[in-house]
């Protein structure tokens, strides 16, 4: 993973969607998804097609390779990558985008879980077992703190997994995303 932007200022913001959301590198992260603007709460922010590898081509492909950073397990046991935006939001322990799964259009819909000022990185939480020593801002600050988060009353504020469209939530709050 690249730690610094080999390029000059002006193309690192050459990606913004219409709903404000732009690209940028952050020292020990890569790249990351941030807010060109002021984001209410409860904005669709993105909705990423997938593309999907088999289990067997995955293991004999896909993990030897960089896109073991980006795949995780879609709910009927194939890989699965987000296009779009979807792969490069970064993880938090207090995220402040929360994503559906909706298997009818094999899509994630990403949501800001609370209003997100100008300039902050956009992050979901990719579940318990990391693959990497994250870097997290923002933990200690955030009012509901992580213990709070496993609670169905803190639903609404979640940001991470919200579940998959057309199932209830608390079947799948909290899940694992990464592979
Ligand atoms: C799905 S990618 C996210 C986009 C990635 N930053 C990039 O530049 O393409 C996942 C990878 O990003 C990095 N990453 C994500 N969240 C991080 C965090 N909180 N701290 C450090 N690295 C992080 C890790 O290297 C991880 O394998």
């Amino acid at each position: 993973m690249s730690l610094t932007d080999p390029r000059p200022p002006r193309q690192q913001l050459e990606h913004l969607n219409s709903t404000g959301c732009c690209i940028k590198y952050i020292h020990g992260k890569g790249r990351g998804v941030f807010a060109s603007r002021r984001i209410p709460a409860q904005t669709v922010i993105e909705i990423s097609p997938v593309l999907f590898f088999s289990k067997e081509e995955y293991e004999a492909h896909g993990r030897h390779t960089v896109l073991d950073h980006y795949t995780f397990v879609w709910k009927d046991g194939r890989m699965a990558l987000a296009l779009g935006l979807g792969s490069l939001f970064n993880h938090s322990q207090v995220p402040n985008v929360s994503f559906s799964i909706d298997p009818s259009t094999e899509s994630i819909r990403y949501t800001t879980a609370r209003a997100v000022e100008a300039d902050e990185e956009l992050c979901i939480f990719y579940g318990h077992k990391l693959w990497f020593d994250p870097i997290d801002v923002g933990m200690d600050e955030h009012p509901s703190g992580r213990d709070n988060l496993d609670t169905v009353e803190s639903l609404e504020n979640w940001g991470g997994l919200l579940g998959v469209i057309g199932e209830p939530l608390s079947e799948s709050k909290g899940g694992d995303v990464a592979s």
